[in-house]
């Protein structure tokens, strides 16, 4: 599936075969949001999935081009 927009943020589930997998994968996407200077919402849940979860807080939490961005640029890490 592909990020669904909710609640003014765009939203995705990811799930991985354990937790190391789960927790690297929220690594790499906190590089990327440190590379973009535009943080998600990162939240590992169920020790196996992350689900992420991004707005533009500087336009007052509503979604924009940086969090399509954002989003496109998780897409090529999964
Ligand atoms: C100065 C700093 O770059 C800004 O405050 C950034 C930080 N990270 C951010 N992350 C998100 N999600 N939205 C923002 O508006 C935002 N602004």
């Amino acid at each position: 599936m592909n990020w669904k927009e909710e609640d003014n943020k765009l939203k995705k589930e990811f799930e991985f075969e354990n937790f190391k997998k789960a927790l690297d994968f929220t690594n790499k996407v906190g590089e990327i949001a440190e590379a973009q200077k535009h943080h998600p919402d990162i939240i590992l849940h169920d020790y196996k999935n992350v689900r992420i979860e991004v707005t533009t807080h500087d336009e007052g939490m509503k979604v924009t081009k940086k969090d399509h961005d954002f989003a496109e640029a998780v897409n090529q890490i999964t």
